[in-house]
């Protein structure tokens, strides 16, 4: 009969899974003309996690975004990336000319990039409207077209510019379950800019605040806590991160 070793032993024998690095910024300087709207701002990004980027209008998140997905050049100081990166902005920014389907695929360099877009459109849930014109599309729809463009790319590194922020109410529940579905299923590292607190505290494990052109704080919160805003541990979190946009929990500044 084998002898069992007590567990603790082997419990200390399982390695800590490696946090791996997929976006490494270091002293990140953008500056348009005399006005410096990254100021050596410094930011790690882990793989597989959700951040959430808040910070007042005009505070550089969109700047930030840009320079990571590697849209701009004039960008100072150290920034790399691991492995690809997809984006999706506030606009879906379809070709409207081109139909739906032909929207997923355009560019798209995969063996088999017909039926790779078929299963993107089935997962965001846009089967039927696979052959229909950008423009005939709802403004949910569009939005769940620009995710599954950005998804059958399988980026490492998913930016989204606040995608929702353009959407009514229901349709933008309906999309964060979406989106905390597909993050599950594909598992990339999520960088989310917006101006919403709770749409932050609701999909992040993260959250950070962007002021004065650096991360000026950050909030992690447990990835083990159900994903809804009236959750009791949020309540204090929303006063932290509210009082570091500046704003009173009353909505005064
Ligand atoms: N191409 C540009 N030329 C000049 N100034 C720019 C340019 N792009 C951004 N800026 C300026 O940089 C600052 C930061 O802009 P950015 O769009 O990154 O802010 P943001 O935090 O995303 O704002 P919002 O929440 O309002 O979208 C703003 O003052 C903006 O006017």
């Amino acid at each position: 009969m084998a002898t069992r070793v007590p567990g603790p032993l082997t419990l200390q024998e399982t390695p800590a899974p490696e946090r791996q690095v997929v976006a490494s910024v270091q002293g990140l300087t953008r500056r348009f003309g005399e006005r410096t709207v990254l100021d050596r701002l410094d930011l790690e990004v882990a793989r597989g996690e959700f951040i959430a980027l808040l910070g007042r209008s005009g505070s550089g998140k969109s700047t930030l975004l840009r320079a990571l997905a590697g849209l701009d050049g004039e960008a100072e100081g150290g920034l790399s990336v691991t492995g690809s990166v997809a984006v999706a902005f506030q606009e879906p920014r379809l070709v409207p000319w081109k139909r739906v389907h032909a929207n997923i695929t355009l560019g798209l360099a995969v063996p088999n990039p017909k039926e790779n877009a078929d299963a993107a459109l089935a997962e965001v849930g846009l089967s039927e409207r696979a052959g229909a014109w950008p423009l005939t599309l709802s403004g949910g729809e569009a939005q769940r077209a620009s995710l599954a463009r950005a998804l059958v790319r399988e980026p490492d590194l998913l930016l989204l510019d606040e995608p929702f922020s353009a959407l009514d109410a229901l349709t933008r529940i309906t999309i964060h379950q979406l989106v905390l579905q597909l993050w599950s299923a594909h598992r990339p590292s999520v960088l989310l800019v917006t101006h919403d607190v709770d749409e932050a505290l609701l999909l992040a494990d993260r959250v950070l605040v962007l002021d004065a052109g650096r991360i000026a704080h950050e909030s992690v919160i447990s990835a083990e806590r159900p994903r809804h805003r009236d959750h009791p541990d949020l309540t204090s979190l929303r006063t932290t991160l509210l009082s570091a946009l500046g704003v009173s929990p009353e909505g005064t500044s």
